[in-house]
C-alpha cells in the first residue's frame, strides 16, 4: 500500500573514498563521538515525514554491522553497486517495493545537513510536478583549465548552481529513468541528471554552504568543526 506524505531516505554509502586517501572509507571516519555515517543518519531523520532509511553498502563493508545507529525510524541495509547511480537505484527499488512513492537521496558523505535544509527541500519537492534538489548558486569566479593547469578561460557563473543533496523525486519515475538510461551512464552523477536527460527540469532549492560533501583530505576536519559548532548551539 502506498504510503501517503511519507518519504523514504536512500543513503548511498557504498563508495570506497579513493580521493580521500583515508585508512577507512570516508563514511566511517570518526567526527567527534561518532562516524560520518552516523551523523548523516541522524541528519536525514530530522523531519517527521521521513519514515524509513535505506542504506546502500559496499558488499564487503565490515563496518556497518558494528555501528550503533540510534535513529527514530526503521533502517534497512542493502548492497549498493559499482557506481553511485547503481547504489541509489538499489535503494530506490527497495523503497518503492515497500510502498514509498517519494524518495530523498542523500550522500552518506554529507553529514552536516541541517534540519531546515531537509524540511525545505521536502516541502518544495512534494508540491512539485517533477521534484527538487538542494543546491548552491555559484559564488566564486569559475575558471576552465588546460591539461597543464593553466587558465583557459572564465566560465560565466550567471545561472550556475552546484548540486547538493538531498535530491527528492517520485520513486517510480526515478526508477524508470535509471532503467531507460542505465546506471552505468557516466552523466548520471546525481538524481536530477536522470530527469534532465528525459527533458524535465527539477526545482532548485537553496541549501547551505555547510552541507559539504567530504571528498578530499581536510574536508573531514571542516565537517567536524561545523558539527561541533551546530550541536553546541542545539
Ligand atoms: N559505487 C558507489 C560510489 C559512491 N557511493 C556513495 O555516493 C556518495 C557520493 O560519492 P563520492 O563522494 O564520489 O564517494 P566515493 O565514490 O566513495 O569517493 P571517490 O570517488 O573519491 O572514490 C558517497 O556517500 C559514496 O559512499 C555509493 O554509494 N556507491
Ligand atoms: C550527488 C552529488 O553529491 C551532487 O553534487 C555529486 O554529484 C556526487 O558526486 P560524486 O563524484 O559521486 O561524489
Amino acid at each position: 500500500m502506498t504510503k501517503i506524505n511519507q518519504v523514504a531516505v536512500v543513503v548511498p554509502a557504498a563508495g570506497v573514498g579513493r580521493r580521500m586517501q583515508s585508512a577507512v572509507p570516508k563514511q566511517y571516519l570518526q567526527l567527534g563521538h561518532q562516524t560520518v555515517l552516523q551523523w548523516t543518519l541522524a541528519a536525514v531523520t530530522q523531519d517527521p515525514r521521513v519514515a524509513h532509511v535505506y542504506v546502500a553498502l559496499h558488499p564487503d563493508d565490515p563496518y556497518f554491522s558494528e555501528l550503533e545507529c540510534q535513529i527514530s525510524v526503521p533502517m534497512t541495509g542493502l548492497h549498493g553497486g559499482a557506481t553511485r547511480a547503481a547504489s541509489v537505484a538499489a535503494g530506490v527499488a527497495k523503497a518503492h517495493a515497500d510502498g514509498f512513492a517519494w524518495v530523498a537521496v542523500h550522500d552518506a558523505a554529507r553529514p552536516c545537513l541541517s534540519a531546515g535544509e531537509l524540511t525545505e527541500v521536502l516541502d518544495v519537492a512534494l508540491s512539485d510536478d517533477v521534484g527538487a534538489i538542494l543546491a548552491l548558486p555559484v559564488a566564486d569566479t569559475l575558471k576552465r583549465a588546460t591539461p597543464e593547469d593553466r587558465i583557459a578561460g572564465t566560465v560565466a557563473r550567471e545561472q550556475l548552481w552546484q548540486a547538493l543533496t538531498p535530491q527528492v523525486f517520485p520513486s517510480e519515475a526515478l526508477l524508470a529513468g535509471f532503467a531507460q538510461l542505465g546506471v552505468e551512464h557516466p552523466a548520471l552523477t546525481d538524481e536530477a541528471s536522470v530527469f534532465e536527460a528525459l527533458g524535465q527540469a527539477p526545482k532548485l532549492v537553496v541549501g547551505r554552504r555547510t552541507n559539504l560533501k567530504i571528498t578530499l583530505p581536510g574536508d573531514e576536519a571542516l565537517a567536524q568543526l561545523i558539527l561541533m559548532q551546530s550541536h553546541q548551539q542545539a
